[in-house]
């Protein structure tokens, strides 16, 4: 069997008191999309941040194509392609859309400025956002910021895309572009991890999911029989078995 894109080995991380992944394991096969669930609080945006490197774990490994990742900085790992969207938009406020994506683009994918340009307008395209490309990224709406918050990670050029809670406060409408927007990421080989809340557009997307609950596992597999999982259904969903 070929060697899992990612792969988290057994990662811990402890604030204080608080273990927020506990031992956490799991792994990604290159062109797969996963999604992840898991009640607030769970450890979610810190299991991506153990994958970028904005947090180290105590214990355990980070794996990406088959290189132990661990030791590497945030920058480091984003050369290699990993790609990611913070779950609050935290764009460079006083620049526009599309100087956020050139930055990305040079500092992300090292490309030079003309190949920067060149991709950032097709990744302009690609989000809806071609129309905002002179405008103040301080400036945007909410739906625009969640818009450019995807685009950085775009302009990054990933070969793996960590998408955090894109999808929240979105209409039904734009819910399902956005849907159509990942699907054509997808199609153009990159492998996709998604935390979200907003399940039907997670599983309108996702070959694979697993739910997290107090940092650890709780269970993993084809979303259908996850969801109809007791444990989902318990804890999750709040629903008594
Ligand atoms: N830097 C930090 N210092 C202290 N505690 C932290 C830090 N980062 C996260 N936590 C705590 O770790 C726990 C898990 O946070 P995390 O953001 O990973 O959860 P989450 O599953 O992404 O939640 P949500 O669905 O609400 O976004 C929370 O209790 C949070 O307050």
């Amino acid at each position: 069997m070929s060697e899992p894109l990612l792969r988290l080995h057994q990662a811990s991380k402890r604030y204080g008191a608080l273990k927020v992944t506990d031992e956490l394991s799991f792994s990604l096969a290159e062109g797969e999309a996963l999604g992840v669930l898991g009640p607030n609080g769970a450890g979610k945006s810190t299991m991506f941040n153990l994958i970028t490197g904005d947090v180290r774990p105590d214990v355990g490994q980070v794996f990406y194509a088959g290189e132990d990742i661990t030791p590497l900085p945030p920058s480091a790992r984003c050369h290699k392609g990993i790609g990611r969207s913070y779950q609050v938009p935290h764009p460079l406020a006083g620049m526009t859309v599309f100087e956020n994506l050139v930055v990305g683009a040079m500092y992300g994918a090292l490309l030079d400025e003309e190949e920067a340009y060149e991709h950032c307008v097709g990744v302009l395209d690609r989000t809806g956002l071609s129309h905002r490309a002179n405008q103040l990224a301080g400036t945007l709406t909410l739906l625009d910021r969640k818009r450019l918050e995807l685009a950085r990670a775009l302009a990054t050029k990933p070969k793996l895309l960590l998408l955090d809670e894109i999808a929240g406060g979105l209409t039904d409408q734009e819910a399902k572009a956005l849907v159509c927007t990942i699907d054509a990421i997808r199609a153009d080989g990159v492998s996709i991890v998604w935390i979200e809340h907003v399940v039907n557009a997670l599983l309108a997307v996702v070959d694979r999911l697993i739910v997290i609950n107090f940092g650890a596992l709780l269970t993993e597999g084809d979303p259908e029989t996850v969801m109809a999982s007791r444990e989902v259904r318990e804890v999750y969903m709040g629903i008594e078995a």
